[in-house]
């Protein structure tokens, strides 16, 4: 899947206020009301992510966690990434979490 341009994710951010990042990845962080609640999150986007074949980095301090999301094999962010961040701030949503 192509990578996307400067002006390709700069679009893609303005549809995703919780993401920042630029050509390389884009990233967002949550904080999870609780520990419990966070683990939850990450195992949903696990499986989101499975379910894609694409997968984050995902960063997990107590309840504050950061997802990064780019595409290893184009080095760098592709519309996967930009669909898969959609994907996890309807997870995050649903936990109430922000
Ligand atoms: C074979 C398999 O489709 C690839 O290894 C996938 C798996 N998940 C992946 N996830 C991400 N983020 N980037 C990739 O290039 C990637 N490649």
């Amino acid at each position: 899947m192509a990578l996307l341009d400067d002006d390709g994710v700069r679009v893609a951010l303005a549809g995703l206020p919780h993401w920042s990042g630029d050509t390389s990845a884009i990233t967002r962080t949550v904080k999870a009301p609780d520990f419990m609640t966070g683990i939850r999150i990450v195992d949903d986007v696990a499986a989101a992510a499975e379910a894609a074949d694409h997968h984050p980095d995902i960063d997990i301090r107590w309840r504050n966690l950061r997802f990064t999301l780019a595409t290893h094999s184009e080095g760098g962010v592709t519309q996967r990434d930009v669909d898969l961040a959609g994907t996890i701030d309807e997870i995050v949503t649903r936990h109430h979490a922000a």
